[in-house]
């Protein structure tokens, strides 16, 4: 690729997996993919950080071949996001937030009732989503310390991603043999519900990864807590908002440490890359970032990684990592197989999300007639929401993010549900970091660089 169709074209991804050389496409063939792809003047070459294998996924076809062709060298023993526990200062209320606003239900607790004397959690859920909201709830002693310091630093913030597998001794095993960090060992957790397993390591920055291995369990959460059965009195008032699953977490950290963090995945997870947005020119007029996507084994997992890079004013990755105070996860995106349902009734729970010039959509129908893509969903109504659509010829994508979940710049959600279209939303990058650009604009951040 030239400069000159550099400078026209603002966004150059790269997508590329660790791939045998020759497997798959060429390079070419890929391209063409690319730019057949939501009909934007995309350029593909492949990432210079990788091995010379030709760039591989097309979201399609490609999958079934690269699993069994990786299975044999990692056995994976992932099957989806487990939970997520965040340290806040009153778990109570940001339970509740996530309650009212985007209509979860309050499924355990544990605390002093349940003769948890140090660290008061309450956990809600929505279809398998399962957030864990903990406190401590003593002056002094090891987890006011614990928890107290990850707040001061952080403020409320993902304290551990837990993943639900198959050998969680394995898993574990394998990790500390290829220089994890460990938080915990395999430790067996019993009630009368049965029994899980569960082993820690440290991630990035101070977030850490579980590995839950929920052997014959049928309690609420995990041995220990208390179900809670009582309906929320909301959830009368609007319909369910019906997100399903974590389709994927991104987590952002300082400039040049993507690399560092993602190799970490390889070797000490066993995962891959599966997808990336180009180093050098994914940006707005004035900022930019990277984004590496691991997944394991199975790619029933993804984490996209973030860092910031420079542009004419401080990246969104960088406002973040100022905010959070280093690494840490930017947001978790929730699926649901009806947007504009969920969507409609978060709103009407008072969730905020980004707004999206009409321009968007002008430019979007536009090039949507010279695609043979059809978006089932009516297009008014997905403008209407600041619903955003990326396409390419294996289907589409519709997703929307919310503001920050919290007073810091720093957490926030996406809503997305796919229509056989595995992307992240390249072709929204440039509208939606301008659409951040204009809330870190409004917070007096996006200051020149
Ligand atoms: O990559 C993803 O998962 C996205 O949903 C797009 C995105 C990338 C980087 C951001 O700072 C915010 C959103
Ligand atoms: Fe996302």
């Amino acid at each position: 690729m030239t400069k000159e169709s550099r400078g026209l074209l603002p966004l150059n991804l790269v997508l590329s997996t660790l791939t045998p050389p020759g497997s798959f496409e060429t390079p070419h063939a890929w391209a063409g993919f690319i730019s057949k792809s939501s009909g934007h003047k995309y350029s593909v070459r492949p990432s210079k950080s990788l091995n010379s294998a030709p760039p591989a996924v097309n979201f399609r076809g490609r999958f079934t071949a690269l699993r069994r062709r990786r299975s044999g060298k990692f056995s994976s023993g992932y099957q989806s996001f487990d939970h997520v526990t965040f340290y806040v200062g009153n778990a109570l209320q940001a339970a509740t937030f996530y309650i009212a606003r985007f209509g979860f239900s309050p499924v355990a607790y544990s605390g002093l009732e349940t003769n948890s004397r140090d660290v008061a959690t309450h956990v809600i859920r929505q279809g398998t989503i399962t957030f864990a909201f903990a406190s401590a709830l003593n002056p002094e002693g090891k987890m006011t310390d614990e928890i107290g310091k990850h707040i001061w630093k952080h403020g409320d913030g993902a304290k551990d991603i837990a993943f639900k597998v198959t050998d969680c001794r394995g898993i574990y095993a394998k990790a500390m043999e290829r220089g994890a960090t460990s938080i915990r060992e395999p430790t067996e957790l019993k009630d009368e519900h049965g029994t899980v397993l569960i082993a820690s390591i440290h991630a990035f920055g101070d977030t850490t990864h579980s590995f839950v291995e929920r052997v014959d369990y049928k309690g609420p959460f995990l041995p220990g807590f208390r179900a809670i059965t009582e309906e929320d009195p909301l959830m009368k008032l609007t319909p369910a908002i019906g997100l399903d699953f974590i389709d994927h977490i991104v987590s952002n950290h300082p400039d040049h440490q993507m690399e560092s963090v993602v190799q970490w995945y390889e070797r000490v997870l066993g995962w891959h890359r599966f997808w990336s947005v180009d180093d050098k020119q994914i940006h707005t007029e004035y900022s930019s970032l990277r984004s590496i996507v691991v997944a394991d084994d199975s790619e029933k997992v993804k984490c996209p990684v973030n860092e910031p890079a420079k542009g004419k004013k401080k990246s969104q990755i960088q406002e973040y990592v100022e905010y959070y105070g280093g690494s840490g996860a930017q947001h978790m995106a929730l699926h649901t197989s009806d947007i504009i349902h969920a969507v409609s009734f978060l709103k009407q729970r008072g969730c905020k999300f980004l707004t999206i010039p009409s321009s968007y959509y002008t430019n979007l129908k536009e090039r949507l007639k010279h695609s043979p893509t059809v978006i089932k969903e009516d297009m008014d109504t997905l403008q209407k929401l600041n619903i955003l659509i990326d396409y390419d010829d294996t289907g589409y994508l519709l997703q929307i993010f919310t503001k920050p979940s919290q007073d810091r710049p720093t957490l926030f959600y996406e809503v997305i549900q796919r229509h056989g279209h595995q992307g992240f939303g390249a072709g929204n990058f440039k509208s939606l970091f301008e659409a951040i650009e204009r809330d870190q604009n409004d917070r007096g951040n996006l200051t020149d660089m």
